[in-house]
């Protein structure tokens, strides 16, 4: 049975409703799945799971929020990511996504497989067809 983990971190919820309807995706299709705020998150979560989501909204200027996030991320660089899925989302507003693009760019370099080579990106708080963007890249995460 595979094993699914959603890593996110949130300060107003948005990149968290976006990690909770893609879980959403997940589990319809039949496959356990863990949401867990970055803060409680470890690295063997990682090593030990075969569909991961990564989230995290554009902080700072147009970087992953610098507390947790960032240093999290950066301690996945010696990651194994071969036959793991991969997907990244998060929430902006001002932005033109270039924090996405620049981590998409980044876990690429970290060999991650990506289900969505563009990352999932949603201005602010996601709309009814945000949330169902976010269950079919869940979906889309757990197929074969
Ligand atoms: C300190 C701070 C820095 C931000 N920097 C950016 C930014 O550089 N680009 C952008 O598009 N949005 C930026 N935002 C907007 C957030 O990405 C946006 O409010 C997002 O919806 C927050 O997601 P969350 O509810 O998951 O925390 C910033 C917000 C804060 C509070």
């Amino acid at each position: 049975m595979k094993k699914a983990t959603i890593i996110y971190w949130s300060g107003t919820g948005n990149t968290e409703m976006m990690a909770n309807a893609i879980a959403e995706g997940v589990k319809s299709s039949g496959i356990d799945v863990e949401v867990v705020r970055v803060e409680n998150a470890n690295k063997d979560m990682v090593i030990n799971s075969e569909i991961l989501a990564f989230g995290c909204p554009s902080m700072g200027a147009e970087v992953l929020e610098e507390e947790f996030m960032e240093p999290f991320i950066e301690s996945l660089s010696d990651v194994d990511f071969s036959g793991k899925k991969v997907a990244l989302f998060g929430s902006y507003d001002w932005g033109d996504g270039e924090w996405m693009r620049n981590w998409v760019a980044r876990m690429k370099e970290y060999g991650a497989n990506l289900v969505d080579e563009e990352g999932l990106i949603i201005r602010l708080t996601p709309d009814e067809e945000g949330i169902n963007n976010c269950k079919a890249l869940g979906e889309q995460l757990a197929k074969e």
